[in-house]
């Protein structure tokens, strides 16, 4: 256990953070994983502890205290984390600005940012203790780099992901502790379903004739860039579907 390289993965119940549980687990790394909900962390910890040493913990990550709290009480054997996994996070309310709830604005933002920033600032020291080799992986999306309609606080919670991630890489030069905004683009997991609050239909429907990403997909990215060669730092990665390009400017024009 004392060479075994530990990752924290945050979202770990569902979609990418399950995903990338699994993949690191397949290839030696023990995990601290975390989520809202419980059951789901049992079964994968019931999974995956057969293979290597994992440590669940239901978490919030909006709550700055019970991140505290968690990280503070990490067991012995998982302390010395080399791989954040800051994947955490949701979009919702895919219609117009003018139509959106603001609480829906306020989630997006506690989550993607605030809940980002959390778990970044308590493991902060755990991974320059760590040194050389460590990676903090922020998971953004191409929402933080390109404009389209019924993106808005989702789009603009990526923006701020991208920017924290350069900003952090500034400030971390010298402790060896790489920094990388991960940017998928379309992909198959709960998370159309989530931002539809529920509709099935809609979120079948968008993945429905093309060949979206998979959890899969963006896990082996992530174990990609933990395990680069110390020296190198992808500064950000943006992956799509060959089937997803983008889209025109879109133009009012008068009634003929
Ligand atoms: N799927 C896609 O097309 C893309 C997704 N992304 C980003 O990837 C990340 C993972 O999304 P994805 O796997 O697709 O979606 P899923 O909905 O499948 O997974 C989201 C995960 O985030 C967790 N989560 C959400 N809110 C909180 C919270 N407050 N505290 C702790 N955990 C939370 C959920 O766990 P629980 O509910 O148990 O707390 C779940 O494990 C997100 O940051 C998303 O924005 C980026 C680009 C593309
Ligand atoms: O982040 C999610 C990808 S998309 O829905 O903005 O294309």
């Amino acid at each position: 256990m004392q060479n075994t390289p530990i990752a924290f993965i945050t979202g770990a119940t569902s979609g990418f953070g399950q995903a990338a549980a699994r993949y690191f687990a397949d290839k030696g790394w023990a995990l601290v994983l975390s989520g809202r909900r419980e059951d789901r962390l049992k079964a994968l910890s019931d999974e995956l502890s057969a293979r290597v040493p994992v440590h669940t913990a239901t978490l919030d990550v909006r709550d700055a205290d019970a991140v505290i709290d968690m990280v503070s009480n990490l067991p012995e054997g998982f302390k010395a984390i080399k791989a954040l996994v800051n994947n955490a996070g949701l979009a919702l309310a895919p219609q117009p600005s003018q139509d959106v709830d603001l609480t829906d604005w306020h989630t997006m933002i506690d989550t993607n940012i605030k809940g980002l920033v959390n778990v970044t600032h308590a493991l902060l020291p755990t991974l320059i203790a760590t040194g050389q080799g460590a990676s903090i992986i922020n998971i953004g999306s191409i929402a933080g780099q390109w404009p389209y309609r019924g993106s808005h606080v989702y789009g603009a919670s990526k923006a701020f992901v991208k920017q924290f991630s350069y900003n952090l890489r500034c400030d971390l030069q010298g402790t060896g502790v790489r920094v990388t905004d991960l940017a998928p683009g379309i992909a198959e997991t709960e998370f159309t379903l989530v931002r539809t609050k529920g509709d099935q239909a809609a979120s079948d429907a968008l993945y429905e004739g093309t060949i979206p990403l998979s959890a899969d997909d963006i896990a082996e990215q992530i174990y990609y860039i933990a395990t680069l060669p110390d020296h190198m730092n992808i500064n950000r990665l943006e992956v799509m579907p060959v089937r997803q390009s983008w889209n025109g400017f879109h133009i009012d024009r008068d009634q003929a």
